[in-house]
């Protein structure tokens, strides 16, 4: 849904992106994570056709953003991270504001003012000024006026800043509909926790360079996916290890006389099974937990092998370079 092939874009006197590549499945939600000044939002104004590149090509659902830019506006829906809303409009106005922007031929406006205000809680609120509005309600009119024009492509920067969190909690299922609707998204935030709730891939940023860029592991609910468990017994025992190591759907991964990290292949039943041998056998289990890793320690690991001065090679889901 998205392309970049060697992207590369200059302030002046300092290089901002370099060498960026990058494709984006359609339906994925992408995390765009990185420190300060890593070009989270360059290469955003730069996908959204913002930001002229020195070097490179953009296209999104196919359309050349460089040389078609105000078709391509058409495809997408980009939020800033300092987004300014009309204060004397109404929330009414300010939809129908960028749906005329977004080229929507008038007949059409009410029903996508209608739609939109549904899908963002706004319909009570549409004859309200926004200078009456709290920061999360502004926020979701943001929102609203990115995707009033139903884009393919929806980029947000730092949606979720400021907002309590109840209203980040509402914006997570707000995105997660957007995605079951078809829709692409790339989010950047700096609280991790918040964009593990529904994101897909992490596309990590370091000094304008793409870090790394990779599905995240995700339980899949398919019976036959592997799954990372960690036992833990309340006392140790030597055998712990090879107990497991006997089981043909177990693969051991680390751990010592009292816990195992462990793959394991099959679905509840089976695992039920696994643990009622385990304790059948005279180990005394405290706990079999699900060791699902968070986007937190998948961006430390990313950045930890970058510090080590290893390359990654692009992973499932996507690739970059
Ligand atoms: N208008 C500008 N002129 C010169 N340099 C700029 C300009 N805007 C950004 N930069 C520099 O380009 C680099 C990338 O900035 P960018 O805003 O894309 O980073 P970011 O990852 O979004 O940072 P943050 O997390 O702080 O928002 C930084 O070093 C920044 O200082």
């Amino acid at each position: 849904m998205i392309k970049i092939s060697g992207l590369t874009f200059d302030y002046p006197g300092h290089r901002a992106l370099h060498q960026v590549s990058l494709q984006v499945e359609q339906g994925s939600v992408t995390a765009l994570v990185g420190s300060n000044g890593a070009g989270k939002t360059t290469l955003m104004r730069c996908i959204a056709g913002l930001e002229t590149p020195l070097a490179g090509a953009i296209s999104v659902a196919g359309m050349d953003v460089l040389e078609r830019p105000r078709e391509a506006h058409r495809l997408m829906g980009y939020l800033s991270d300092f987004y300014g809303l009309y204060q004397a409009l109404t929330v009414s106005q300010c939809l129908e504001y960028a749906a005329a922007a977004q080229g929507l031929p008038a007949v059409a406006i009410p029903q996508a003012i209608r739609t939109t205000a549904q899908q963002l809680a706004l319909t009570d609120r549409l004859q309200q000024t926004c200078d009456k509005l709290s920061r999360g309600l502004r926020q979701r009119v943001a929102i609203g006026q990115a995707i009033i024009h139903a884009p393919k492509v929806l980029l947000l920067d730092e949606p979720a800043s400021g907002l309590d969190p109840e209203a980040r909690s509402s914006l997570a299922g707000l995105f997660r509909q957007l995605q079951a609707s078809g829709m692409t998204l790339l989010v950047s935030s700096h609280i991790l926790a918040e964009l593990d709730e529904y994101s897909t891939h992490m596309l990590a940023l370091r000094d304008g360079r793409v870090l790394e860029y990779r599905a995240l592991k995700h339980d899949s609910g398919h019976p036959s996916a592997r799954k990372s468990l960690r036992i833990v017994l309340a006392q140790a025992n030597a055998g712990l290890h090879a107990q497991l190591a006997a089981e043909p759907t177990v693969q051991i991964e680390g751990g010592d006389e009292r816990t195992a990290d462990f793959l394991f292949s099959g679905d509840e039943h089976a695992q039920a099974a696994l643990l009622a041998r385990l304790i059948g056998n005279g180990l005394a289990v405290a706990s079999l937990s699900d060791q699902k890793e968070n986007l937190q320690q998948s961006y430390l690991r990313s950045v930890a092998t970058y510090e080590n001065g290893q390359q990654h090679l692009p992973a499932t889901g996507g690739s970059a370079t």
